[in-house]
């Protein structure tokens, strides 16, 4: 029988994936932002800059090669007649805003009730990703993975809360650093049932 070789097992190391190549005009863009900042594209320091920052703002926004309802679409339906909140709490994000392309920062707490069925626990992390990882506004990023959740597993409620840090007020402009913005969704009895959003809320430690 033929031998698998397995690299790991061997000990190998195992090469990075190979970096995406980056169109000239992008590149170039980049040279001129860097020339226009005050700074020279050819001194040996920022040679490959723009390769890299090109390569970063894929990265950064990735979410939009995603679909993230497709993180919904398996469900388990036995949960032991489970019928109380899920939720995921505190979970750290970066997202980029629309205006500055400045980065936001933030932590994100989702909850649902669900009805009859629920989702593998990490897809509410990978759903808030697919929007995250995007030219976003806070306000549209809470009701983007809100309303994915609800139209997705359609539950009895939905909630999210996310508190972020944008670096276009930390950074610059204003330049009024430790300031949060909180922005939240309530869906269903979330947003029906005064004491069904106060258990929710409470249990996110708000
Ligand atoms: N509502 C909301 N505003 C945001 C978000 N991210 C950035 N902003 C704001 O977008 C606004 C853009 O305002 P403009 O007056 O067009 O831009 P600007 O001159 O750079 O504004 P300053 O930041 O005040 O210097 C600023 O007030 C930012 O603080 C977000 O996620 N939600
Ligand atoms: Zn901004």
């Amino acid at each position: 029988m033929a031998e698998v070789h397995d690299p790991a097992e061997d000990g190998d190391l195992i090469a990075p994936p190979p970096k995406i190549a980056v169109p000239e005009d992008v590149a170039e863009a980049i040279r001129t932002l860097i020339r226009w900042a005050g700074d020279d594209p050819a001194r040996e320091g920022l040679i490959d800059t723009p390769q890299r920052v090109a390569r970063a703002w894929k990265e950064y926004c990735q979410g939009y090669g995603e679909d993230p309802a497709y993180h919904l679409a398996r469900v388990f339906e036995e949960v032991g007649g489970y019928d109380e909140i899920v939720l995921l709490k505190d979970i750290p994000f970066q997202s980029h805003c629309e205006h500055h392309m400045a980065p936001i920062i933030g932590k994100a707490s989702i909850a649902y009730l669900p009805k009859d069925h629920v989702v593998g626990i990490s897809k509410l992390a990978r759903v808030l990703n697919a929007f995250a990882r995007r030219l976003q506004v806070q306000e549209r990023l809470t009701a983007e993975v809100a309303d994915c959740i609800w139209n997705g597993l359609k539950p009895i409620g939905v909630a999210v809360v996310i508190e972020a840090s944008h670096a276009c007020m930390t950074a610059r402009g204003v330049r009024t650093p430790g300031v949060g913005m909180v922005t939240s969704r309530m869906m269903g009895v979330f947003r029906d049932d005064e004491r069904s959003r106060q258990e929710v809320l409470k249990l996110m430690g708000y």
